[in-house]
């Protein structure tokens, strides 16, 4: 595969999401959640903790099923044919679930077999995703992905995500615990990654970030969809999105008598 067979007609929809909710016992996580995703586009969704992001971007992969509505990528139905719709898309799930007891380059290779790469692509493919995302060192002393740090298991992740080339990623907070160098080196993987036609989603608090990067933006409170479109439409007139956003979540201070005793 590679990336012209992975790309898109630039603005098609490559990820729709139609009316998803969830409840957790009384507790309303998602509520009606519809976004449409455009090939080409890096999308950043937003919301305080808690919002629903994680929620709604597990019921899009077919990580949690939904209690209402539809997720399709590329067309396909993620609960219908989720073995079909999964070949779409590269996931960085919160919190990973992956084989824990082998090295980087073993998990990946496990990984890319599992899809039904071939092995010269996977090898190949393993190699440079440990050497550019600088976990080539931890390979060669044989740490285990069990061993890892934080911001490297994210980065685990995220070559898993990438590993074959699918033509959406979804990714929750890949930014999260990554140190400024790997940040820089994740920003350029993404701008490539699009510029080659490929879609991406991220999730992220950092709202400076999102306006860095993304030229979409969704905001999400209490499970809700407040704005989504591109970053001008959803920043409207004011100077920065963390403004919109504050004006539509809502800001809120601590009072002067809170925590006196600190
Ligand atoms: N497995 C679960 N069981 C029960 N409630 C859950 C579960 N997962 C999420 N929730 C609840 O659903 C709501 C949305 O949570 P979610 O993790 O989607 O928010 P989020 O926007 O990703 O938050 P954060 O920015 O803090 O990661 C919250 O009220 C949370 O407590």
């Amino acid at each position: 595969m590679n990336a012209i067979e992975n790309s898109t007609d630039p603005g098609k929809p490559v990820l729709e999401l139609d009316g998803l909710s969830k409840m957790f016992k009384d507790n309303i996580a998602v509520d009606n959640v519809s976004l449409t995703i455009p090939a080409g586009s890096m999308t950043g969704l937003v919301g305080p903790n808690g919002a629903g992001k994680t929620t709604s971007l597990s019921m899009a992969v077919g990580m949690l099923r939904p209690d209402a509505g539809t997720a399709r990528v590329c067309g396909v139905d993620v609960w219908d044919n989720p073995t079909e719709a999964k070949k779409h898309l590269g996931v960085l799930p919160d919190g990973l679930a992956l084989p824990e007891r082998l090295t980087g380059s073993e998990l990946l290779t496990y990984w890319g077999l599992l899809r039904g790469m071939d092995r010269a692509t996977v090898d190949s493919r393993a190699k440079e995703l440990m050497r550019v995302l600088e976990l080539e060192e931890a390979d060669e002393s044989g740490t285990l992905v069990i061993e890892y740090s934080t911001g490297m298991r994210k980065k685990i992740g995220l070559a898993t995500a990438l590993l074959h080339r699918p033509p959406v990623l979804v990714l929750d907070e890949p930014y999260e615990a990554v140190d400024p160098v790997s940040a820089r080196v994740l920003t350029k993987i993404l701008r490539r990654f699009t510029a080659g036609g490929g879609s991406v989603v991220i999730s992220s608090h950092v709202m400076a970030l999102v306006e860095q990067l993304c030229d979409r933006v969704g905001i999400i409170s209490n499970g809700v969809v407040l704005a989504d479109g591109t970053l001008d439409e959803v920043r409207g007139e004011h100077d920065c999105l963390e403004d919109t956003f504050i004006s539509l979540v809502g800001g809120r201070d601590m009072d002067e008598e809170a925590l006196a005793w600190l």
